[in-house]
């Protein structure tokens, strides 16, 4: 999920204290410039203007000697305006000696101009050769610069100065934002949105920075870098659902095989428990399973006080078809008998029990004592067509059964045996009165 703040504009970016920053020195660095220019500005209109005075001395002194000496007054003072209206000169003053008389001073200074202790000034002792070897003090000169001037052409050259360091400041700060936002801020917001756009869908999407790709330098290294990052997680991605995917597989079929087993299982034990409820010879119930009906039947026929009847069936002389046939015949005996009576006794609720030898019980619910006589001369009456040969019975050519009959009376019994042993009786008396019968 992209963080909703990761794409905001950045309120302070990378350009703009870059920008900030080289304006800041920038301007740090114009004002030391413009101070040690102006210096040496001053220093070097300080030099100029002296140079002007020199000039202007070796002009003059030679003509305003003269003009002393020969006391041209007309020609000193034009020289004298001349000198003063020399552009650099702010005043000059001539003190004339003349012997016996108090020194005259001639002063002349320009309308504007100041004249301050720091200002350049000259002063010359002027003299005159009347003769040869003869040399005669004839005044002092003094020129002193005009201030006005001095100050103008520095404020010219320092207003140059300035204009040129604040254009190049901005020029420099300018190209530099211009380069720093073009060839890195412009990369940066778009590995930013590229990124903020990844996904583990979009883990295969290459990081591209639209640029040269001859460019070899850092961001080249973090597009590498951010695309072999994404390699190895595409990878480790793949790898990861391969295993999972393999996981799975191995869990579905690991739960087949434990659904498998389990059916086998629960077959076995349903297996188990039916033979544990069965005979194993002719697959009808044991004795257990009998006893465990047995009570149920009885409980339910006391409780709804519907009738309930129990047959117990006897082979007769079956030792004799045992010895006669032999014990395997007599198992088949065994299971073609159980096959009559599991068909002559197949409603619902009935139970066809095999009690040991070749003794067998049946539960008759919800039957009287005539309806369950009758079922019962129709079992034997089937095992009569069957016609199982038994040549040793002494009652008949074929196999019969013995039945003894008893039904449930709820005033006498509190007790299934008592109803069983009732049978019991019955069949003692179907043996003794001839076998081959239903006794009640
Ligand atoms: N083949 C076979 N014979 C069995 C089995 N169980 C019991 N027997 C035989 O069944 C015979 C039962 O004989 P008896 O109890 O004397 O009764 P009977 O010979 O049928 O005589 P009555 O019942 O009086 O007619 C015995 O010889 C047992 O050996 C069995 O599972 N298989």
């Amino acid at each position: 999920m992209p963080d909703k703040h990761a794409l905001q504009k950045p309120n302070n970016s990378l350009g703009r204290r870059l920008v900030v920053a080289t304006l800041g020195f920038c301007l740090l660095f114009t004002c030391v410039t413009v101070g040690l220019r102006s210096w040496f500005a001053w220093q070097n209109n300080l030099a100029n203007i002296r140079s002007e005075l020199a000039l202007i001395d070796q002009v003059f002194q030679g003509t305003l000697s003269k003009a002393i000496w020969e006391m041209d007054t007309e020609s000193l003072e034009s020289q004298m305006e001349s000198v003063a209206g020399a552009t650099p000169v702010g005043r000059v003053s001539l003190r004339i000696f003349r012997a016996g008389r108090e020194a005259e001073v001639i002063v002349r200074s320009t309308a504007d101009s100041r004249v301050f202790e720091q200002s350049p000034s000259l002063r010359r002792e002027l003299t005159f050769s009347p003769y040869a070897g003869a040399v005669e003090h004839v005044g002092t000169l003094e020129i002193d610069a005009n201030q006005t001037v001095l100050r103008e052409r520095l404020y010219h050259e320092i207003t140059n100065i300035l204009v040129t360091q604040v254009v190049q400041s901005l020029l420099l700060a300018g190209l530099i934002m211009w380069m720093f936002n073009h060839s890195v801020t412009v990369h940066v917001q778009h590995i930013a949105r590229h990124l903020n756009r990844l996904s583990p869908d979009t883990l295969k999407a290459k990081l591209s920075l639209q640029r040269s790709p001859k460019r070899r330098d850092e961001l080249s290294l973090l597009e590498a870098g951010v695309n072999d990052v994404q390699d190895k997680l595409a990878d480790h991605l793949d790898r990861q659902r391969q295993y999972e995917h393999d996981l799975a597989a191995h869990r579905d079929h690991l739960a087949e095989l434990v659904d498998a087993r389990t059916a086998e299982l629960s077959e076995a034990n349903q297996r188990l428990e039916e033979l544990s409820r069965s005979d194993p010879l002719t697959g009808l119930a044991n004795r257990r399973e009998f006893d465990d009906v047995k009570e149920k039947e009885f409980r339910r026929a006391v409780r709804s006080e519907q009738p309930l009847a129990v047959l117990m069936c006897d082979i007769d002389f079956f030792k004799a078809y045992n010895d006669l046939y032999g014990h395997a015949q007599g198992d088949r005996c065994l299971r073609d008998v159980a096959d009559i009576l599991r068909q002559s006794f197949a409603r619902a609720g009935e139970v066809v029990a095999r009690l040991g030898g070749e003794e067998f019980a049946v539960l008759l619910p919800g039957l009287n004592l005539e309806e369950a006589a009758r079922v019962a001369e129709r079992a034997t009456s089937a095992l009569a067509e069957r016609a199982i040969p038994h040549s040793a019975s002494l009652v008949s050519d074929h196999v019969t059964l013995s039945i003894g009959l008893a039904t449930l009376d709820t005033k006498a019994m509190d007790h299934f045996d008592q109803l069983l042993s009732q049978a019991d009786q019955a069949l003692y008396r179907a043996k003794h009165s001839g076998r081959n019968r239903v006794a009640c």
